[in-house]
């Protein structure tokens, strides 16, 4: 058992993408707050564009948190040595091995070396190495999945082969799973069907099911109330925790650290100049690039819906040699005031503003809960991955809004005056009340109650620390 001198020493591990590094530092914030030594490790290449972007510090600099630190260090990637010309998903995650595990590997043994020994580690979905790492090193881990509870149960049940799913042969049918409601074949997570468009990230995140059995625990960035029955019939397989919405509980930290790949431009003085529920927030989060032709319908649609809206058209990629988006000239033209274009937002701040009315989102996992917990209805526009799972549930289960789109994968475009139909339809709620914004309200307090004292996600938060310290 540590000493009252020596706090436990955790080592959280992050797969270097903005969908992850949230609810990972998040996470850390809340450990930090316990008087625990948080160290999160990231690749290099991702640090450095963290550190340029924001206000984290390398090396062995430490932030204080209640008793306890966070401390950022990266493991090395050979990721910038590469020519962006020759990178593609394969040689990105090739290459994040093949430098990043001797690397990780010397980082741990540096911390026993400097009288901090690592008492568990906390790692993240595709990195299946990592898992190796701590089995190597023989440190217990946990995992942090940042996904939602129903996808962690798909990919489980595809993993252990217990289902049906769409073959190469037959790749129409339709999944049953316990407890979930039936899936089409296109409302599974993209990267398990047949077509493998995403095949190496695939591969990835299976082959970490078959290591998961040593982890003491998964940690779930969702809620008890959201996903009662799936959380109820996994954990018995395996021992899960629900403690989210993480980013409602470290809001509520104040500590300044952040890890934007971008600085953040300021939009509340042009929030604060709007009505209540009269703004369309549009965000597709950090990866996902719509092709042009559909950015203009998007557009299109924004300007003739009449809505105030802001909208996060971020840089093309470092790497993936994605283009640079922009509005048509014609609705620039006559957008005026009315819409606001940013490179990225803080998307929390915007999402709890009263000025916004729904929220336009390619449904990554984070994007859903914190439109969830904000009590922000949703247009769904699901490009690949869990996006498409996440959709159905926001729409079909949740109830907060309507989808537009059914993945990449259909590749349609979704044409302007089925996007202005949309929009209407969850701004105003059609004709009678807003069922989606009264749905989305009624989410919004279960979340509050689950991260309140004594609720859910804090019960299970505790339970998770009192283990850490017994380590
Ligand atoms: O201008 C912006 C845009 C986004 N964000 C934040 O960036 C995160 C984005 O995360 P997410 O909504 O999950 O989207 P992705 O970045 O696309 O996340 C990837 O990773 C997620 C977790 O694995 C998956 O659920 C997604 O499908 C996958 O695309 C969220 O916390 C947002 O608040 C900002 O702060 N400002």
């Amino acid at each position: 058992m540590a000493s009252k001198q020596s706090p436990s020493h955790v080592f959280l591990v992050c797969y270097p993408g903005q969908g992850h590094i949230n609810p990972t530092l998040r996470l850390a914030k809340k450990l930090a707050a316990e008087g625990l030594l948080v160290t999160l490790c990231t690749a290099a290449h991702f640090g450095q564009t963290l550190q340029k972007a924001g206000s984290i510090l390398g090396g062995d600099q430490c932030t204080p948190v209640g008793n306890g630190f966070i401390r950022f260090q990266f493991f090395e990637d050979g990721i910038v040595e590469i020519n962006p010309k020759d990178m593609n998903l394969d040689r990105f995650v090739a290459q994040l091995e093949l430098s990043g595990r001797p690397s990780l590997v010397d980082l741990i043994k540096k911390q026993t070396a400097e009288n901090r020994p690592v008492s568990c580690m906390i790692l993240n979905p595709f990195f299946p190495w990592t898992y190796d790492v701590a089995e190597e090193l023989q440190i217990p881990f946990a995992v942090l999945w940042v996904q939602s509870c129903a996808v962690f149960s798909i990919y489980c049940h595809y993993f252990h082969k217990s289902v049906p799913f769409p073959t190469e042969i037959d790749p129409t049918i339709d999944v049953q799973l316990p407890i979930l409601p039936l899936l089409k074949n296109d409302e599974i997570p993209s990267f398990l069907h047949p077509k493998k468009t995403y095949g190496v990230l695939g591969k990835a995140m299976l082959s970490q099911f078959g290591k998961l059995s040593p982890a003491f625990c998964v940690l779930i960035d969702t809620f008890e109330e959201l996903e009662k029955e799936i959380i109820n019939y996994m954990s018995k397989i395996i021992p899960l925790k629900p403690i989210g919405p993480l980013f409602l509980n470290s809001q509520k930290l104040e500590i300044e650290v952040s890890v934007d790949c971008l600085k953040a431009e300021d939009c509340m003085d042009w929030l604060n100049s709007k009505p209540p529920q009269s703004v369309v927030y549009v965000s597709f989060g950090s990866v996902v690039f719509l092709k042009q032709e559909q950015i203009d319908e998007i557009a299109y649609g924004l300007c003739n819906s009449g809505f105030s809206f802001l909208w996060v058209l971020k840089p093309p990629s470092e790497f993936f040699g994605k283009q640079r988006q922009t509005l048509p000239e014609e609705v620039v033209e006559k957008i005026g005031e009315r819409g606001k274009i940013v490179q990225w937002s803080s998307q929390e701040r915007v999402l709890s503003h009263e000025s916004i009315g729904c929220f336009v989102t390619h449904c990554g996992w984070n994007s859903s809960v914190e439109a969830i917990a904000n009590g922000v209805p949703v247009v769904a526009f699901p490009q690949w991955g869990d996006q498409v799972t996440n959709a159905k549930f926001l729409v079909e289960e949740y109830g907060v809004g309507v989808s537009l789109s059914r993945g990449v994968e259909v590749n349609e475009l979704v044409t302007r005056d089925e996007i202005e139909r949309c929009l209407s339809d969850v701004m105003t709620g059609g004709s009678g009340e807003n069922v989606f914004r009264q749905n989305a309200l009624k989410w919004k307090k279960a979340a509050a109650a689950a991260v309140a004292d004594g609720g859910s996600s804090t019960r299970n938060f505790q339970d998770f620390v009192d283990k850490i310290r017994q380590i």
